[in-house]
């Protein structure tokens, strides 16, 4: 089995690019479903769910042409199935983007339930609350869902909950339907706003991505073009994260300083500095941490997916601190591992009471999911001794090249096979 070995204690300095943005490109991909032209999309992160999904949309029949590590043109015009039960399908979240895609380009869709991250319930209720008013009749049995339409017409959707998923979904959607769709109380996420700009320039009409109103007028056909996937707001987070944990120098390159305001305010509130550049930022850890209260929120609050990371975080610092996790029920699972470790937290429902000031050691540490690996590396690189960090299949699902980056920053990491 693979694992990270760590040997903790060195601080990280250095420079370190970001990738593309795992949510944004796992949004853009399927949307060339509704191309019927070629569509080059650039600065693609080479990550285990971008190659999935890659995979399952040459497995319906669209061509991809690699030209590097990070460009991929996608070819839909031959696309001719609707239907895709693959089990690559289930092992990840964002395959529910083929619901809204195929829809939007076949009126029909056939497709297993997703998977993701286990973090929670994860219900996908107002996906199809979003297609039913479009018009969509929706199955669901026995694990499949099974979604057709004669029409699709335009209506205006209000979330019961601020869904990225959903939001995106509905876009797809909505973007070849007849007439005018409003999705209010939409997600205001970077990714949602690339995935509508990646539409608007293959020809659809969405107005009022990046607020919580997003009016999306019907267009007959979608052409091809090329893009550019935004940085990665989380895999900056991380590192931003890390450089502080290891009382670090980082220059994070390749980022949009505006999606990090939340991560930046909370760390400079601990007592870090941080330079913000116009596309890089500089976060210089301190010897003393002052102890905050983190709530996650949709953004532009503080991102869900950064809260393991900033957990370790909190263990380092003077005093006692919280974090309240309001979008996933069960995302403190990764405690147990950390306590290991030797850090105080206890957890009553959604709040992590973290008591920092004890000194993290090294133990045999399992990724139970993505921003927990991310989380369970970051605390091996402050810990004393060695850390082994295992079930890496879940850090691969979004951090490309976790391991050389963080070589590069100086960190003792290696990847052993045995
Ligand atoms: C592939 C992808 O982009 N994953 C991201 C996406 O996940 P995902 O799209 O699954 O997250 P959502 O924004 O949809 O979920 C937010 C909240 O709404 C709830 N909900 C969602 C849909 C629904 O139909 N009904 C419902 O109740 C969820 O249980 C959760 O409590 O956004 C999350 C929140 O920023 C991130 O943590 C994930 O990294
Ligand atoms: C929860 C995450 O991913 P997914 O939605 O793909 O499970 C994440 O990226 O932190």
């Amino acid at each position: 089995m693979e694992r990270f070995i760590i040997e903790g204690g060195t601080p990280l300095h250095g420079e370190v690019v970001i990738a593309g943005a795992k949510n944004a490109a796992l949004g853009l991909i399927p949307a060339t479903i509704l191309s019927e032209g070629l569509c080059k999309i650039e600065n693609i992160p080479n990550i285990k769910d971008v190659n999935r999904f890659i995979n399952i949309l040459k497995k319906l029949g669209i061509k991809t042409t690699q030209l590097n590590d990070n460009t991929v043109i996608f070819d839909a015009e031959n696309i001719k199935q609707y239907e895709m039960l693959d089990d690559e399908t289930r092992k990840m979240r964002a395959s529910y983007y083929l619901l809204g895609a195929l829809l939007g380009r076949f009126k029909k869709v056939v497709i297993p339930f997703p998977g993701g991250c286990d973090i929670g319930v994860r219900p996908i209720d107002q996906h199809i609350k979003g297609f039913e008013a479009l018009g969509a009749k929706v199955e669901l049995k026995h694990g499949i869902i099974n979604i057709s339409a004669e029409r699709l017409i335009g209506a205006s959707i209000y979330l019961d909950v601020v869904s990225v998923g959903a939001t995106i979904n509905i876009m797809l959607a909505a973007v070849k339907a007849e007439g005018v769709t409003v999705i209010e109380n939409a997600a205001k996420e970077p990714h949602v706003v690339d995935v509508a700009n990646f539409l608007n320039l293959m020809g659809a009409n969405i107005k009022g991505a990046g607020t919580d109103v997003i009016k999306v007028t019907g267009v007959d056909k979608l052409y091809g073009c090329e893009y550019m996937v935004i940085p990665d707001q989380i895999e900056a987070g991380t590192y931003m994260v890390a450089a502080v944990a290891t009382k670090g120098n980082v220059l994070i390159k390749n980022i949009i300083p505006k999606h990090l305001e939340s991560i930046s305010a909370k760390l400079l509130e601990m007592g870090a500095q941080i330079i913000e550049y116009d596309d890089s930022i500089r976060v210089i850890g301190e010897e003393h941490l002052k102890s905050i209260n983190v709530k996650t929120l949709p953004y532009p609050g503080f991102p869900t997916d950064l809260q393991q990371p900033m957990a370790v975080l909190m263990c380092l610092t003077e005093g006692t601190g919280t974090i309240t996790e309001s979008i996933f029920e069960n995302r403190f699972k990764y405690v147990d591992e950390l306590r290991r470790m030797g850090a105080d937290i206890i957890v009553d429902g959604r709040v992590a009471v973290i008591n920092g000031g004890k000194s993290l050691s090294g133990a045999t540490l399992k990724a139970t999911d993505l921003r927990a690996g991310a989380a369970m590396v970051i605390a091996g690189l402050v810990a004393e001794g060695t850390t082994e960090v295992t079930d890496l299949k879940h850090i691969e699902r979004g951090y490309e090249h976790l391991e050389s980056k963080l070589r590069s920053l100086g960190a003792k990491i290696s990847k052993s096979s045995t």
